[in-house]
């Protein structure tokens, strides 16, 4: 049965909203990780729900982890997490979760039996390689190289050498089991940079506060030791990712987007559009409350192109070249050649469906170059990826007749993103 394509909301006069957003998909996914390996009963309070999140759960879950609910709402559960021994036999479906396709299997390698882990037809054709190789070389077995996979462990743990240029995603991965590995482990990355830090850095501090001994000192290395994992209480922060498109509405609307409880400090690269969206002629302002604030970002309905690199906040691309496609001056956007091994293939994707409502986006080596030129309306395809769908909506706001495919694979990250888009048009 075909679903009907998304008619964007185009903005008839200026937004002026206030947007809480649900929980971190980074945060979420890694603290239920560590709470399901933790060495007693731990909460993960304000998680995400959305699919990756779901799938997360799930999957600890199928491992042998207790996970039970409370506090729940549509967008946000307080998880109860008991750790059990780690059992094999399980499947885990990865769905189209990088988190759960890279940093499930090395929990794998400690169950007492083989995991199996398949996931979305597009699922097979991300990136494993170096994850699967790594594990290989630190004492388990896989039968193959991408998606679908069997993990038999058991693992030592010890030194690693991997190419982590496709994802930072790999190292994280490790990391999060590593000291459950009996020799912990120490990974040494050689390669193009590897992208994303931020999210390594998220890596590196929840693994430190569940007191876990990591040594990241050394550019390229990351040395996590054996030892238990501490059973903890943790918030999730909002996700600053998610906050983009409605971010983004106030510069293409000449209006105000306020996100509440925005971190005072932060390894989110979500931060990062502090910056980018004061690059393209938005003010962005703070006002400050214990320990987060509230960003108010204002526009003037006038978005001016730039030259960035984005490596680090690679997420953050779909939105900032949904901007850019109505710029009034060019954008460069660079270092972002790994995703291609996203969701979809990106910068083909944003070139395509920029181009198809009449705009100027060309593909490069590792980025976009789009320049100014007046859209139209038509179809804009999602390739069941969240933040293109996103991106869609935020050119529809100003170009009439926009319509997104499959605006319910927003769910990944943001089940209610098209309840959230409405109400803040409606918002006064
Ligand atoms: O570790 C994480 O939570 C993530 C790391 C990044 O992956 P890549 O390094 O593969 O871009 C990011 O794009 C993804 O959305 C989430
Ligand atoms: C790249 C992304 O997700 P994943 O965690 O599936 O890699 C993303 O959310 O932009």
């Amino acid at each position: 049965m075909s679903v009907p394509h998304w008619p964007a909301p185009t903005a008839a006069t200026p937004v002026s909203a206030t947007v809480p957003l649900p929980g971190s998909k980074s945060v979420t996914n890694r603290a239920l990780v560590l709470a399901a390996l933790a060495d007693g009963p731990g909460v993960v309070r304000r998680a995400l729900r959305s699919r990756d999140a779901d799938l997360m759960v799930a999957a600890l879950r199928a491992l042998g982890a207790r996970l039970e609910p409370s506090a729940e709402t549509p967008a946000s559960v307080d998880w109860h997490v008991t750790p059990g021994p780690v059992r094999g036999g399980a499947a885990v479906d990865a769905g189209l979760a990088g988190t759960v396709m890279r940093f499930v299997p090395p929990i794998a390698a400690l169950a007492d039996g083989p995991v199996s882990f398949d996931g979305d037809p597009h699922a097979r054709k991300r990136p494993m390689g170096p994850i699967l190789d790594a594990l290989r070389a630190l004492g388990a077995r896989i039968d193959n190289d991408a998606l679908p996979f069997t993990v038999t462990g058991p693992l030592t743990g010890g030194e690693v050498t991997l190419d982590a240029s496709g994802s930072s995603q790999f190292v994280s991965g490790l990391m999060l089991s590593a000291a459950r590995f009996p020799k912990g482990v120490t990974i040494r990355h050689a390669g193009p940079p590897v992208p994303s830090q931020p999210h390594i850095q998220m890596t590196v501090q929840m693994l430190r506060a569940a007191e876990v001994a990591v040594d990241d000192s050394e550019p390229d290395v990351w040395r996590v030791e054996p030892g238990p994992i501490a059973a903890r209480d943790v918030t999730v922060e909002p996700d600053l990712s998610n906050a983009a498109p409605f971010l983004a509405a106030a510069l293409v609307t000449g209006g105000a987007v306020t996100i509440p409880a925005w971190p005072r400090v932060t390894t989110q690269p979500g931060d990062a559009l502090r910056g980018l969206l004061t690059s393209m002629g938005a003010t962005v302002a703070r006002d400050e409350h214990a320990g987060a604030a509230d960003l108010t970002v204002t526009g003037t309905g006038e978005i001016t192109g730039i030259d960035a690199d984005l490596r680090e906040v690679g997420e953050l691309t779909p939105t900032i070249a949904a901007l850019a496609a109505l710029a009034t001056t060019p954008t460069r956007i660079r270092g972002v050649a790994h995703l291609r091994g996203h969701e979809t293939d990106r910068l083909a994707a944003l070139a395509t469906e920029i181009n198809r409502l009449g705009g100027d986006a060309e593909e490069t080596g590792d980025g976009l170059v789009i320049r100014p030129r007046p859209l139209r309306g038509g179809v804009f395809h999602s390739y069941d990826d969240h933040r293109m769908a996103t991106a869609g909506a935020v050119i529809g706001l100003r170009v009439p007749g926009v319509e997104v495919e499959n605006i319910a694979t927003t769910a990944k990250t943001l089940p209610e993103f098209a309840a959230m888009w409405t109400a803040m048009l409606e918002s006064r």
